[in-house]
C-alpha cells in the first residue's frame, strides 16, 4: 500500500449537499490539478458512495497524488466572491510553501482549483496539490502548523490514501486551532471530465478582468485597511471625471509584450505626430506598482484596472488639444490576466468573442490600438540586449513560452476596438514608417 497524502479542500465545497457519483452533475464539487500532466489539467470528482471501477485508466491514478514512496497534500481556500481576505490568504500560503524553507520547501506544489460542475458563473476556489517524494512525517505537521497560523478557523484538510483495489480516497478532516483533528467525511476520488470552459473562464470577470470602474473600484476599497497605498489610488480615481469623454483628436495605443518595441515607437510617434505620450498606469500611481505587484491576482489587477481610469481622464483632457499616443492601456490589463488565470494549454483561453474580450463600457475608448509582435527569438535578444533587471513576469514570459503565447493570442481575441497586428521585427525607422502608415490610412 503506498503512503496516504492530505489534502485541504474548501469549506465550501466540502459543506455541499452528497456529493457525487451517481447523484445529479448539479450538485457535484469537481477540483482540477494545474500543471500534474504537463500543460493539461487533471480533472477529478469525489464519490461517498465509494462506487466506481478500480483502476479505471481514465480515473486519476494514485501515482497521480502519491508519489511512491512521498505523500501528497493539497488544499484550497475557502473563499466568497471576490474576497480579499481569501485572495491575501491564498497568496500567503503559496509564498510560505514556495520558500523554499523546511519540509516543505522540498515538496512540489501545484495548483488545484475547487469548481462546481453547474457550470455556475462564480470564480473557483484556489488552492494547491503538495507532492512530498519524500513522504516525511514533518512535512505534515508543517503543513498543519501553517495552516493553523492562518487566523480562524484554518482550511479543511483531507487526506488520501489508496484502498485495496488501488482506488484513491479521501478523508476530510477539520482542523481545530487548539490541536487534533476531526473527520468530517471520506469520499473516493473518480475521474471528472473536463468541463467545457477552463474552470477558471465563468470567473474571470469578477477576480481578474474588470469591467467597469465600480467593480475594481469594490476591490480596492476592501484593501484601506491592509494597504495604505490603496486608499491614495481611490482617492486619484475619486478626483477623475466620472465620464471621460474623448476630444476630437485621435487617440491611438501601441500594446504588445515586453520589448515589443512600444518604447521606441511611443517615443519616435510623440515626435514625428508632434502627440502628447501617455501611458499606462500613470505616472501618478506608478510608484505603487511593486506593492500592488506583491499582492494577489485580485487586488494587482484592480490596480491596473483603476490605472486605465485615471489614464482615460489624462486622455480626455489630453485629446481635446493634439494627438494621443498611449503606451499600454486596458488590452495590457486584460491580457495579462486571462493568461495569467487560464492554465494550461491554448485552447483553455475562453474562445473568441467570448464576453471577456469586449471593452468595459464606461472607459474612454481609443481610436486606434496597434500590437507590436515580434519571434519569440527576437524579443529575447532585445531583452537581453536592453541589459534592465527582469521583473518576475518577465522572466515568467521568458521562461514559459506558452504563457507568452496566451499573452499574445488574448490580444489578437480582444473586441470593439480590437488590435491591429504589426510586425514590428524590422529596423526601427521601418517600423514607424509602417506605424504611421497605418495611422494616416485609419484618421484621414
Ligand atoms: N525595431 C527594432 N529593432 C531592433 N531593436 C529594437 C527595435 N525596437 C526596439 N528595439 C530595442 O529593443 C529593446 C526593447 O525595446 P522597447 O524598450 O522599446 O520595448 P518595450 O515594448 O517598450 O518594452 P517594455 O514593455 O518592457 O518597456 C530596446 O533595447 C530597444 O532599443
Ligand atoms: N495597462 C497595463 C499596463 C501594465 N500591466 C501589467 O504590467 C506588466 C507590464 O508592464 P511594463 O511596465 O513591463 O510594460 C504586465 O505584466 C501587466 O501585468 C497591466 O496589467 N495593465
Amino acid at each position: 500500500m503506498l503512503p496516504r497524502g492530505l489534502a485541504l479542500l474548501p469549506r465550501s465545497l466540502s459543506a455541499m449537499p452528497a456529493p457525487l457519483m451517481g447523484s445529479s452533475a448539479h450538485t457535484r464539487p469537481c477540483f482540477a490539478v494545474e500543471g500534474a500532466g504537463g500543460s493539461e489539467l487533471v480533472y477529478f470528482t469525489l464519490s461517498r458512495s465509494g462506487e466506481g471501477p478500480a483502476r479505471d485508466p481514465c480515473c486519476p491514478q494514485p501515482s497521480c497524488f502519491l508519489p511512491a514512496p512521498g505523500r501528497c497534500y493539497s488544499l484550497c481556500v475557502p473563499a466568497a466572491p471576490c474576497s480579499v481576505p481569501a485572495a491575501r490568504l491564498h497568496r500567503r500560503l503559496q509564498q510560505r510553501m514556495s520558500g523554499g524553507q523546511g519540509p516543505l520547501g522540498r515538496c512540489r506544489v501545484l495548483g488545484l482549483l475547487g469548481y462546481s460542475a453547474d457550470g455556475a458563473q462564480t470564480a473557483p476556489e484556489k488552492g494547491f496539490l503538495i507532492q512530498d517524494p519524500q513522504g516525511s512525517p514533518e512535512t505534515e505537521r508543517a503543513l498543519e502548523e501553517l495552516l493553523r497560523s492562518q487566523g480562524e478557523p484554518p482550511p479543511a484538510l483531507g487526506v488520501y490514501e489508496e484502498g485495496e483495489r488501488g482506488e484513491l480516497w479521501q478523508s476530510l478532516w477539520d482542523l481545530r486551532r487548539a490541536g487534533g483533528r476531526e473527520l468530517l467525511r471520506r469520499a473516493r476520488v473518480v475521474a471528472a471530465e473536463a468541463p467545457p470552459l477552463h474552470p477558471a473562464v465563468p470567473g474571470l470577470r469578477h477576480v481578474a478582468v474588470f469591467h467597469s470602474l465600480e467593480a475594481a473600484r469594490r476591490v480596492l476599497e476592501q484593501c484601506t485597511s491592509l494597504i495604505p497605498e490603496a486608499k491614495a489610488v481611490l482617492d486619484l480615481v475619486h478626483k477623475c471625471p466620472k465620464h471621460s469623454k474623448k476630444g476630437d483628436f485621435p487617440v491611438i495605443v501601441i500594446e504588445g509584450l515586453d520589448a515589443t518595441g512600444k518604447t521606441t515607437v511611443t517615443q519616435s510617434l510623440k515626435a514625428s505626430l508632434n502627440a502628447v505620450l501617455l501611458r499606462s498606469p500613470p505616472a501618478s500611481i506608478s510608484q505603487w506598482r511593486k506593492t500592488f505587484d506583491d499582492e494577489p491576482t485580485l487586488i494587482r489587477r484592480a490596480f491596473y484596472a483603476l490605472g486605465n481610469y485615471i489614464v482615460a481622464s489624462e486622455i480626455a483632457k489630453a485629446s481635446t488639444e493634439s494627438p494621443v499616443i498611449v503606451d499600454r492601456y486596458w488590452h495590457s490589463t486584460a491580457a495579462y490576466a486571462i493568461a495569467t488565470e487560464i492554465s494550461g494549454k491554448m485552447q483553455n483561453l475562453p474562445s473568441a468573442h467570448h464576453e471577456v474580450y469586449h471593452w468595459p463600457e464606461d472607459l474612454l475608448k481609443p481610436d486606434l490600438v496597434l500590437l507590436l509582435t515580434v519571434s519569440p527569438e527576437e524579443r529575447i535578444r532585445r531583452l537581453h540586449g536592453r541589459g534592465l533587471e527582469k521583473t518576475e513576469e518577465e522572466t515568467e514570459l521568458e521562461a514559459n513560452s506558452l504563457f507568452r503565447q496566451k499573452v499574445e493570442e488574448s490580444y489578437k481575441r480582444m473586441d470593439n476596438p480590437g488590435c491591429q497586428d504589426i510586425d514590428a521585427s524590422p529596423a526601427r525607422e521601418e517600423v514607424l514608417k509602417t506605424v504611421l502608415h497605418l495611422i494616416k490610412k485609419h484618421c484621414d
